[in-house]
C-alpha cells in the first residue's frame, strides 16, 4: 500500500518507512543561521554490508526533491529508486562490494527534521520556524550519521545537482573522511539565473491562498496548485530545448484542432501539468522552499574567503566532475571553474563533459556515458584503496 501523501499532517508520523537516527538534547545539531536544531532526526536507507575495515563506503547525495529510496522502490510513489539504474546487486555501484548510505536531508520531508516536523517547543509543525538550512548543516547531519555507522573515510561521495553540492560541501569541510568525490551536473555556488528561477517557485507557493503563511497543516489544507506552478517552472529549466522540441515539438494533446482556449491544446501544456500535480503528491510545500534556499545560499568561495581554491587546500581527495552539454541550469562552465579551482589547489582532479540533449536532469537518466565515467572513477579509486573487485 503506498504511504501517506508527503507532508498531509506531520512527516515523522506519516513517513515511518526508514531507518531512522534519532538525535536528543545531548547532540544538537549545529546550524548556520546560529541556533541549534534539537532533537532532530535523521531518515536514512542502506544497501549492501560494510566491510570489516569500514572503507568501502559510499554516501549517495540526493537532489533538491530527492529522497533516502536511491536504489529501492519509493514507499511513497511506488516508483523504482530514483538511481536504481546505477546502484544495486552487480551494477556499476554493486551492493555486493560496496556499502551504500542515502539520508533524507535535513530540511526535506521524507523523514528527516523539516518543516513538517513537529516543533517541540509548540507541539506543531514547524512550518517556517525551522530556522533556513543550509548544504553544510545538512552535511553537518550526514556527518553525525557517519559517524553512527563508525566509518572514519567514506570511500566515496556522489550526486548529482543540490546532491553535487553536498559533495563539494563533504569535501572541503571533511577532506580527511573523504576518499573520492563525484560531483555531477552542479556548481560551487548558485547562480543569479538559479535564484531568480527558485524565487519565482516560492512566490507561486506563497501567492497560494492555502499556503497560510506556512501553517497550512492547521488548516487542514495545501498549498497544491502554487506548489504545482513552481514545480512546472523549475521542471522547463532540468529540461532543454532540444529535447522539449523532439519530444513534443508543437504537437497537440488529444485533439486535432486548436481549441482557442486555454485548455492544454499542446503536449507541453498536458506534460507540464502532469509533471505538477504528481510532484504535490509526494512532496511538502515548505520543505521545497527550504530545500531552494539551501541551495540559493550555497556559495564555497564565499565561505573561504572569496578564493574557491582555498576551500579544497592541501585536499588528498581524488576527484572527479561530470556536466552535460545541454545543462543550462550548471552549465559546463560551473564545472569548469571547479576544476580549475582544485588544479590550483593540487587536487587529483577528471572532468568529464557529456555530450546529450537530456539537459541537467540527464543524470537522473539512463545515460552510458555518465555510467562509463562513474564506472572508470570508482574503478580506478577502489584500486587506489586497496578495495578488491
Ligand atoms: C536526484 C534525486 O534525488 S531524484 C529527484 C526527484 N526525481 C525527479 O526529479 C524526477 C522527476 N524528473 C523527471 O521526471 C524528468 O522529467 C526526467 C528528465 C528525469 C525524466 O525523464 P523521462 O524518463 O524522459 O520522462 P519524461 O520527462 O518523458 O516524463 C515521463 C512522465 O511524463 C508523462 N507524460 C509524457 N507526456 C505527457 C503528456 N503529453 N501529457 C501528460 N503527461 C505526459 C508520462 O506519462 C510520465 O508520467 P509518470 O512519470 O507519472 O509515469
Ligand atoms: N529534478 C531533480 C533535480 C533538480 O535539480 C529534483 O527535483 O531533485
Amino acid at each position: 500500500m503506498a504511504a501517506p501523501r508527503a507532508g498531509k499532517t506531520n512527516n515523522e508520523a506519516d513517513q515511518p518507512s526508514s531507518p531512522v537516527l534519532r538525535f536528543g538534547p545531548d547532540q544538537p545539531l549545529k546550524l548556520d543561521a546560529g541556533t541549534l536544531l534539537s532533537p532532530f532526526q535523521i531518515a536514512y536507507q542502506t544497501y549492501g554490508t560494510l566491510n570489516d575495515a569500514r572503507s568501502n563506503a559510499i554516501l549517495v547525495c540526493h537532489a533538491l526533491t530527492g529522497d533516502q529510496h536511491v536504489a529501492n522502490t519509493n514507499p511513497v510513489t511506488g516508483k523504482p529508486g530514483w538511481w536504481e539504474v546505477l546502484i544495486g546487486p552487480g551494477r556499476i555501484i554493486d551492493t555486493n562490494r560496496f556499502f551504500v548510505i542515502c539520508s533524507n536531508v535535513i530540511g526535506g520531508c521524507l523523514g528527516s527534521t523539516g518543516p513538517a516536523s513537529t516543533n517541540p517547543v509548540t507541539g506543531k509543525p514547524y512550518g517556517l520556524d525551522l530556522p533556513v538550512i543550509t548544504i553544510r548543516d545538512m552535511v553537518r547531519a550526514q556527518q553525525m550519521l557517519i559517524d553512527h555507522f563508525g566509518i572514519e573515510k567514506l570511500f566515496c561521495v556522489l550526486g548529482g545537482s543540490m546532491g553535487g553540492m553536498q559533495v563539494l560541501e563533504w569535501a572541503s569541510s571533511y577532506p580527511e573522511r573523504v576518499f573520492s568525490a563525484l560531483p555531477i551536473a552542479t556548481g560551487a555556488r548558485h547562480s543569479s539565473q538559479n535564484i531568480a528561477f527558485h524565487e519565482v517557485g516560492r512566490q507561486a507557493v506563497m501567492a497560494d491562498p492555502d499556503w497560510h503563511g506556512g501553517k497550512y497543516f492547521e488548516h487542514g489544507k495545501r498549498p497544491e496548485k502554487g506548489l504545482a506552478v513552481a514545480r512546472m517552472a523549475a521542471h522547463i529549466t532540468y529540461l532543454s530545448e532540444a529535447a522539449l522540441h523532439r519530444k513534443f515539438g508543437r504537437n497537440l494533446q488529444d485533439r486535432d484542432h486548436l481549441t482557442f482556449g486555454f485548455d492544454a491544446d499542446f503536449q507541453i501544456e498536458s506534460y507540464l501539468r502532469h509533471q505538477g500535480m504528481t510532484f504535490v503528491d509526494r512532496f511538502d510545500a515548505n520543505s521545497y522552499l527550504y530545500m531552494t534556499r539551501s541551495m540559493d545560499y550555497f556559495d564555497l568561495a564565499a565561505d573561504h574567503g572569496g578564493r574557491l581554491a582555498d576551500a579544497f587546500a592541501g585536499t588528498k581527495t581524488r576527484f572527479c566532475l561530470v556536466s552535460f552539454t545541454s545543462d543550462w541550469l550548471f552549465p559546463t562552465e560551473e564545472s569548469r571553474s571547479i576544476v580549475h579551482a582544485l588544479n590550483a589547489a593540487g587536487a587529483s582532479v577528471s572532468f568529464v563533459e557529456i555530450e546529450t540533449d537530456r539537459g541537467h536532469d540527464a543524470f537522473l537518466l539512463d545515460e552510458p556515458e555518465l555510467f562509463a565515467a562513474i564506472n572508470g572513477f570508482i574503478g580506478s579509486a577502489a584500486r587506489a584503496r586497496g578495495l578488491s573487485a
